[in-house]
């Protein structure tokens, strides 16, 4: 099974992967940086959402796969509360697209202000933490949450709920 992930960030590829080579028969990943063809810093779902969207269709384009996975990051504000979110979509060769949500976790105020103020999470989480690629490793979510759930792990709650989904309509077509 030829699968292609819209992106080459560690947390999202490594999600995909851990996942899929549980209910695929020997996959082969083709990782490409798909146009996500929304903002570098999606602020609201409907954007996050449609970033998934994209890089799952801009990548089967570009490879070919039969299975393609779009991974997007995003915030979103309630009541003047910022979380981040996270979409995932999956796109099958016959045009299919599924999508997910998956966790959404409170970003302290300081750190929201920053992104109000249009700068992106991942450098603004590197500043924070005075660590490097944080967003290809715990995350804002791991920082967050004390480690307790990675950004990783939050990408592979993603990538089972569309994996799912796939699978049910095999059996329910
Ligand atoms: O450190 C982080 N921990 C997180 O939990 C998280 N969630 C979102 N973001 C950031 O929001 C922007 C769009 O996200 P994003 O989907 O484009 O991700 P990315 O840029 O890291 O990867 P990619 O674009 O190479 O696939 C990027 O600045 C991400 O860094 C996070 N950064
Ligand atoms: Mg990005």
């Amino acid at each position: 099974m030829n699968i292609a992930i819209g992106t080459t960030n560690k947390a999202k590829t490594e999600a995909v992967e851990v996942i899929a080579r549980k209910y695929f028969d020997k996959p082969i990943f083709t990782c490409v940086k798909a146009a996500s063809q929304v903002s570098d810093q999606p602020m609201t779902h409907e954007e996050t959402r449609l970033g998934a969207i994209n890089r799952s269709k801009n990548a089967i384009d570009e490879t070919g796969a039969q299975l393609s996975f779009g991974l997007e990051g995003g915030v979103t504000e309630i009541d003047g509360v910022m979380y981040v979110c996270n979409w995932g979509a999956l796109t099958v060769s016959n045009g299919t697209t599924y999508t997910a949500s998956g966790a959404q976790i409170i970003l302290p105020e300081e750190i929201a202000q920053e992104i109000r103020a249009e700068k992106e999470l991942g450098p603004v989480m590197e500043q924070y933490t005075q660590r490097r690629d944080i967003r290809q490793g715990a995350g804002a979510v791991g920082i967050f949450t004390q480690g307790l759930v990675s950004r990783q792990m939050m990408f592979e709650h993603i990538v089972s709920l569309l994996i799912g989904q796939y699978l049910f309509s095999l059996t329910h077509e």
